[in-house]
This record gives C-alpha cells, structure tokens and sequence, in this order.
C-alpha cells in the first residue's frame, strides 16, 4: 500500500535526517516507529503524509508515486490518511464534538447516521463530560484524545499517530493502544511514533528503529 524507496530527506544544507530508507507499510498491518528524541520520526511521518517530499530516493502511496501527484489531488489521497500530529491542529472555535465529526461532514455523510458514532468514540476515549467544550479549555491529554477521535472516526486506510500517548497517563495509553488495535482489526493500517517502551511491550508489532539517519525494522 505504501513503498519507500531508498528515501534520503535533508533539511537545507543540513546533513541528512533520513538515508536510504526503504521499508513497505503493508495493509492492515500494525508497526511502531521509534528511536531516539531527532532521530526523524516526525519527518517520516510528514513523508507519509504526503506534507514534505523526499530529497532522494522514491514514495508511493496507494498505488501512485508521489512525485506525481498534483498539488490539487492531495487533499483527496490524505482523505485515506488519518493523522494525530503532536501539536493536535484542533479548530479552537469548533467543539469538540464538532472537530470528531468535522472528517464526516466534509465528506457530506448525514449527521443523523454519525451522531451516536462520535458520541460513543468521545465516551471510549474518556470525554463524555466534554463534547461540547472547546479545545483552549482542554487540557494537553483532552485535546490529544480529541485529534486521535478525530483521526479515527471514518476508519481511514491508513492511520499515523505521533507520540499519541505522551500526555496522558498509562491507564488511558492502554486504553488509546486498544483503540489502535481494534481499528487495525477492522482494517486500517496503523503506524504508531513512539518513545514508549512500556507501551511497545504490550503488543508483538513490527518495529521499525530509527538511529543515526538509518532505519532498521524487526518482525
Ligand atoms: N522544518 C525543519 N527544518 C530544519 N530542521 C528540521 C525541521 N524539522 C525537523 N528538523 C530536524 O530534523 C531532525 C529530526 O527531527 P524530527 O522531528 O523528525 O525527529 P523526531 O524523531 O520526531 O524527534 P522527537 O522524538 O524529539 O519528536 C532534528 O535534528 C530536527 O532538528
């Protein structure tokens, strides 16, 4: 579903972040991508998402090489995307029941079919008391489970979560990790960034290691 090719990112004249990176995310499979605090994480994870292009090498998504693919066509193949950036990207001015539902809206799906749905997901995820506040009262762990409902709630293909479980406490990260296997069951391929490791622990998933610019990949 997705390919890497020898990918080599450099930031200007900067040495390279990443070198060489190959690796395939095949569908429906689950894999941590970790590493070391500017080992590239967060750069890998903008290569999938199609918001920096590769300095070297070949990415194809879906099918499509990315240097191929238009500026006007990249809203619809990030539509198979969902993604959990680490500064969340909530909309202040929405709630967060509306910023959950905002994915189906835009694809024009009935509000009555998906209201329940984005209820019950903000229930799962600990904030049932707060569907109608909006996210500058939110505390850091309350808005980072408002993007991952976000990201979650029209079963993307694909889903990239950085560090999605950095602010909140271990209960809760079991619970979001459960949330990320269930939706892998039922289909998306899930790529989680993560430092870690009590999380990585709970489930046997591929690993993919970022150090000195290289990626190394076991099971
Ligand atoms: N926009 C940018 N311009 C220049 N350098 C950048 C930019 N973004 C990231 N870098 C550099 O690229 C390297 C990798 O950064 P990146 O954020 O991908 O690492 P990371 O593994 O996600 O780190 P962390 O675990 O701390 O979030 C770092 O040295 C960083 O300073």
């Amino acid at each position: 579903m997705i390919k890497f090719e020898n990918v080599g990112l450099r930031y200007g004249m900067e040495t390279e972040v990443l070198r060489d990176v190959s690796f395939e995310i095949p569908e429906r499979s689950f894999q941590f991508l970790t590493g070391p605090s500017g080992a590239g994480k967060t750069s890998l994870l903008r290569l999938l998402f199609m918001s920096l292009r590769p300095t070297r090498g070949s990415i194809s998504m879906f099918g499509r090489d990315i240097a191929t693919i238009e500026r006007h066509e990249l809203p619809i193949m990030r539509r198979r995307i969902g993604v959990v950036f680490q500064d969340f990207r909530l909309l202040d001015h929405m709630t967060t029941y509306e910023n959950v539902a905002l994915p189906l809206r835009v694809r024009g799906k009935d509000e009555s079919g998906f209201r329940s749905d984005v209820s019950d997901l903000l229930n799962w995820v600990g904030l049932g008391d707060k569907l109608h506040a909006l996210p500058p009262v939110l505390s850091g762990g309350e808005k980072q489970r408002v993007a991952i409902a976000r990201a979650l709630i029209d079963q993307p293909e694909v889903l990239l979560a950085d560090e999605p479980t950095g602010n909140v406490d271990p209960h809760m990260a079991r619970r979001l990790l459960r949330l990320f296997l269930e939706l892998n069951r039922s289909g998306t391929a899930v790529v989680v960034a993560t430092h870690d490791l009590g999380l990585m622990e709970q489930v046997d998933a591929r690993r993919m290691i970022l150090n000195n610019s290289h990626l190394d990949i076991y099971g």
